[in-house]
């Protein structure tokens, strides 16, 4: 039976170990042969992705750029830069891919604002990763010289941390709900959506960088998905991660995880927030499921051979 299932791509879908817009182009049209198998299965399909690496490599083209005829952008504009670039690049290459499968049909990226309260603590604390991975000796010549906060992420090496505060709604959405029911393969709240505040009877952009797993999450809920499903670098979310004895978790419940996450066993910054996005999917939904696991693993799901971690109330 056809299901309604958001999509979020982590960063291996799209950028590998080179930054340029080809090695970009490349990646993504590699995701979207596995993303096609959806759409062929007969299934609705949006897909929302990330901007970390990429916003913060333009955030720093900017700063090099920067002058009186050519002045920076603020963050907002940036999200909504990458949105673009990172939206054309997936929507061209899903079309190719179906083409080649035989399909003809439409995908569109929308270019889409999620609105968070502008008290959010988070704007008091960042904690969003984003750009290259810098040695702590480069990182802290860049604090030193007034270039923002900086911080270990997830082993992997120092990176610029922004404000991420939480979505609270995806001003979108309708439009969202409208393209998918026209037949439509959506892209949308990319980058975690442009982060705006409500102003008037309109919204104003804010400086942030919003998590695409919460945002895939709250889209996910407002358009009633069937799953979310959380595609990362691993087939299954783990318990004593990276130790002799960390063993994977298959079907689980919003229970049990949030007792894994008293014991601390998903990193801030990496494997957490997937995990409390899926929580808040399942909680927040009738009868949604979330799916965390690897764009490899994702086709095998509805065939029962996938090996993926599922969360379920
Ligand atoms: N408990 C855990 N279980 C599985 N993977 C984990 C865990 N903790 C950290 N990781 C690592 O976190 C990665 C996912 O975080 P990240 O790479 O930041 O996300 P994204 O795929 O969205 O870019 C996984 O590929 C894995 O290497
Ligand atoms: N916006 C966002 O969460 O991007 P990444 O997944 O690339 O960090």
């Amino acid at each position: 039976m056809s299901k309604k299932i958001v999509v979020a791509l982590g960063g291996n879908a799209i950028l590998t170990d080179v930054p340029t817009a080809k090695a970009q182009k490349d990646a993504v049209r590699q995701t979207a042969e596995y993303l096609v198998n959806f759409v062929q299965d007969g299934h609705d399909l949006i897909v929302t992705h990330g901007n970390g690496p990429q916003v913060g490599n333009l955030l720093l083209q900017n700063a090099a750029a920067d002058s009186e005829k050519n002045p920076a952008f603020e963050l907002d504009s940036l999200v909504a830069m990458t949105q673009g670039s990172i939206g054309y690049w997936l929507q061209n290459a899903m079309r190719q891919a179906l083409a080649d499968e035989g399909i003809e049909k439409q995908v569109v990226s929308l270019v889409t604002q999620v609105q968070v309260d502008p008290k959010d603590s988070a704007f008091e604390n960042p904690t969003k990763p984003i750009g290259p991975f810098l040695s702590e000796e480069d990182a802290k010549t860049e604090m030193d010289q007034g270039n923002g906060t900086f911080v270990e992420d997830a082993g992997r090496g120092w990176r610029k941390v922004v404000a991420s505060p939480k979505p609270q709604n995806i001003v979108e959405y309708p439009v969202v709900e409208s393209l998918i029911n026209s037949g439509f393969v959506t892209i949308s709240a990319g980058g975690g959506g442009i982060p705006v505040v409500s102003e008037g009877k309109g919204y104003k952009g804010i400086e942030a960088v919003i998590d695409k797993d919460f945002a895939a999450s709250k889209l996910a809920e407002l358009v009633d998905a069937d799953y979310l499903i959380i595609l990362t670098g691993v087939n299954n979310v783990f318990v004593n991660w990276g130790k002799p004895d960390q063993t994977k978790l298959e079907d689980v419940t919003v229970a049990e995880l949030k007792k894994y996450i008293s014991e601390d066993q998903f990193a801030p910054g990496s494997m957490l927030p997937k995990v409390e996005a899926a929580i808040e999917f399942v909680e927040n939904s009738k009868n949604g499921k979330a799916i965390i696991t690897s764009l490899e693993n994702a086709n095998k799901l509805f065939s029962g051979e996938g090996d993926v971690t599922t969360v379920v109330k």
